[in-house]
């Protein structure tokens, strides 16, 4: 399937910014496009009009993917003389009946959005628009599931065009006829005419970002959106700890790598062991603030589309290093070393359980067996029990806690992985 990406827009509202090069929660506004796009595109072709596109795509993605630039060097006579010249390429590479995407260069859209838009047909629209400003959005009336009129300032109308469509070539006659009958010519116009066919989605995220407000929005939507982690987080970290850490996120997500993140949360861990050896409850309130930090390398990961294998491993495994510091100091002060011993296996356990089940049976075991979510003693959940105990001083009552409670998880996991999880 081939995609083309709008990109020749001259971004008044933004003092001229390229837009599709302004980066959006750690990445820039066409690298998201073109992420999310290339499971199902085979090239792309960007109407440009700024030679930085041209020299970011070189930078960036030459020899990654397979595009081509038309250049439109009049801009001022609206996006859909862009598609017009955009048509004017794909006619010579299109078979007559063979879909092709089109988008807007300044939109940001989920990677949920984009897995149900490109298996629609047509003007891609929302019925329920969650995160633009309605006044500003380009609304369309519908009738007999297609277009009967379309604009922004429509009285009466059912949806809003997302600026995501799934076109056939026979839409280039009616863009090369209302490019002879007009100067100036927007696509909404085309895209009118043509009677296209709508598709309707709602309440997933897209946005058109084309005002600063809406830039820190779109920043804010994607890290709160694709931050949290659909299975896995604890009690603690569902309701306080990922409060806080995507406030941190959000601010940070344009600045930090997941893995940079994951090194700094590790190092302020190992701080927290260290401060703990002269003060257990300062040390225990500095190992909750580094579970907090903990969430951010995810979260900026996903918002970003950043995860990795690596950095997943890489995060896993710098958390039982910080646990055993930590411990080792609880150890350390209480000179309880048996029952230590008990919990640091516990709770290296507890994680060893849970990712050796990914392992072996290529599942998130949170996903495969539901009831798991709902078992205390996740690492969340362990270092706001120590924090607490750490505060109120009971240190050999809570290595005897944590002795048990991690344990007896790990037996309880083996029962269900036994009992739910196997093949
Ligand atoms: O003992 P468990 O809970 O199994 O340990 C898991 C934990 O290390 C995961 O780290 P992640 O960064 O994904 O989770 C954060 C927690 O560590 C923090 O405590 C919490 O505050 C934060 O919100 C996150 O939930 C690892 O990815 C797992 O591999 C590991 O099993
Ligand atoms: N450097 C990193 C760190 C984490 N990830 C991904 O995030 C998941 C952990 O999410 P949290 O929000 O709980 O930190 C981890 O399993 C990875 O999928 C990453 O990609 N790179
Ligand atoms: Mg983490």
């Amino acid at each position: 399937m081939k995609a083309v990406i709008l990109a020749a827009g001259r971004g008044t509202r933004l003092g001229g910014t390229v837009k599709p090069l302004l980066k959006v929660a750690g990445r820039r506004i066409i690298d998201r496009t073109i992420i999310l796009l290339s499971p199902y595109v085979d090239e792309f072709v960007i109407v440009a009009h700024s030679r930085k596109i041209e020299e970011y795509l070189e930078k960036n993605w030459k020899g990654k993917i397979r595009y081509r630039i038309v250049w439109n060097p009049e801009p001022e006579k609206g996006n859909g003389y862009s598609f017009y010249l955009a048509g004017e390429c794909l006619k010579q590479i299109l078979n007559p009946d063979e879909k092709f995407v089109l988008v807007m260069g300044d939109h940001v859209y989920s990677k949920e959005f984009v897995e149900r838009a490109i298996e629609g047909e047509g003007l891609i629209c929302d019925c329920n628009p969650k995160y633009i400003d309605v006044d500003e959005a380009t609304k369309v009336k519908c009738s007999g599931g297609r277009i009967e009129d379309i604009g922004k300032n429509l009285k009466s109308y059912d949806c809003v065009d997302t600026g995501f469509f799934i076109l056939t070539p026979e839409i280039f006659s009616v863009a090369e006829e209302a490019v002879r009958e007009k100067e100036v010519i927007g696509l909404s116009e085309i895209v009118g005419r043509a009677k296209l066919k709508v598709t309707h989605i709602s309440g997933l995220f897209w946005m058109d970002v084309d005002t600063k407000d809406e830039l820190k929005k779109a920043r804010k939507c994607l890290v709160r959106l694709a931050g949290v982690k659909s299975y896995g987080d604890g009690f603690i970290s569902r309701n306080l700890n990922r409060r806080l850490s995507l406030l941190i996120s959000e601010r940070i997500v344009d600045f930090a790598t997941p893995n940079q993140l994951t090194i700094l949360t590790f190092l302020f861990g190992i701080f927290s062991a260290l401060v703990a050896l002269v003060n257990i409850p300062l040390g225990g309130i500095l190992y909750q603030i580094n579970s907090i930090l903990d969430g951010m390398d995810g979260e900026v990961a996903r918002a970003s589309l950043r995860t990795s294998k690596f950095g997943g491993w890489l995060d896993s495994i710098l958390d039982r290093y910080v646990d055993f510091a930590f411990l080792v100091a609880l150890a350390i002060a209480s000179k309880a070393w048996l029952i230590s011993l008990f919990a640091l296996i516990g709770s290296v356990m507890v994680s060893y359980s849970t990712e050796r089940y990914k392992a072996a049976y290529f599942e998130d075991i949170y996903r495969k067996i539901p009831v798991m979510r709902y078992l205390p003693g996740k690492r969340d959940e362990r270092i706001f029990v120590i924090m607490v105990f750490c505060l109120l001083g009971y240190i050999v009552e809570l290595l005897w806690l944590l002795a048990v409670l991690t344990n007896l998880r790990v037996l309880v996991t083996m029962l269900a992985v036994w009992r739910y999880g196997k093949r």
